[in-house]
């Protein structure tokens, strides 16, 4: 594409544990971006991939120095919706809380579960304004059955297609006792960083789907060590290829103007009197416009 550069970046990627930049891109410039919620984890990559210009942040910032607890949600989905981004692929390590997500296994998750403490900001409202968006589904179903295409044709056929994501606070692994809790309750991959940012891009009214990829089984399994970060990076470098072959594909194939669901997750969510909302409320920005 000729002058790439002045084209608006309608999807991004959110990159995790082992995905720290993309080096498929062609026509790269870095940005760096301030929000009223503060810096995002680090600046961000626009590139083009297969035609298609996007944005690529890495979630715990460059060399990895953002624990869990620490990674500015509210100000990536922000700056990667002040960029033009209506769409988000969420790439994460995960831990596989049955047999069959074994290490190496490519998962598109359907649900969460919340078991952080509370600690992280997790709405671009308050401060004078209510919203209650729906998290029924808390990813966006058009975009999950893309992302599951794409693995397909990229060659990974056994991608799974639904998955409850158990999101702890960390950061710090499971207990043994927690890690066999969160199997009987049927929940089956645990990470860190789905809570708020899955949340966060629904207020946004942003799409936004995750693939996330199995790297051992947490400390569950009789058979297989307990989890480690060493553990975790290992194998991340191993599937880090299969990540960026999925994107690949993804990416190339996903029209990012069509109307969604998602574009409207604010309709009928707002409960404030709108005339009690101030214009200009510095001390709470309320969500990006976007
Ligand atoms: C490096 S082990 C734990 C770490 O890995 C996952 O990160 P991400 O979701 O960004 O890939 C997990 O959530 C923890 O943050
Ligand atoms: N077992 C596990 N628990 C939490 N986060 C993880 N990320 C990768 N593996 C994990």
């Amino acid at each position: 594409m000729i002058n790439a550069r002045g084209v608006r970046p309608r999807i991004g990627v959110i990159g995790g544990s082992g995905l720290y930049d993309l080096d498929m891109l062609d026509d790269v410039e870095s940005i760096e971006l301030d929000t009223p919620y503060g810096s995002p984890s680090g600046s961000i990559t626009i590139g083009t991939l297969r035609g298609t210009r996007l944005a690529f942040l890495p979630r715990h910032g460059l060399g990895h120095r953002l624990s869990p607890s620490e990674v500015p949600a509210r100000a990536n989905i922000y700056a990667l919706c002040e960029l033009g981004v209506r769409r988000v692929f969420a790439i994460s390590a995960v831990g596989g809380l049955a047999e069959r997500y074994a290490p190496g296994t490519l998962v598109v998750p359907d649900q969460i579960v919340d078991r952080t403490k509370g600690l992280r900001p997790a709405t671009f409202f308050g401060g004078g304004v209510v919203a209650h968006v729906s998290m029924a589904d808390p990813f966006c179903q058009r975009q999950r059955e893309h992302l599951i295409a794409a693995a397909k044709s990229a060659g990974h056929t056994d991608v799974i297609d639904g998955a409850t994501y158990c999101c702890i606070e960390g950061p710090q692994f499971s207990t043994r006792a927690e890690s066999h809790l969160y199997r009987s309750w049927g929940l089956d991959i645990i990470g860190m960083t789905a809570v708020p940012e899955a949340a966060l891009a629904r207020e946004a009214q942003l799409c936004y789907a995750g693939l996330a990829l199995v790297t051992d089984y947490d400390c569950w399994h009789e058979n297989e060590e307990t989890v480690t970060a060493d553990m975790v990076a290992q194998t991340m470098r191993r599937n880090v290829r299969a990540a960026r072959e999925v994107l690949e594909e993804a990416v190339a194939t996903l029209d990012p103007s069509g109307d969604c669901e998602c574009r409207h997750a604010l309709t009928g969510a707002v409960l404030t009197d709108p005339t009690l909302i101030a214009p200009d409320r510095p001390d709470s920005p309320g969500p990006p416009s976007c």
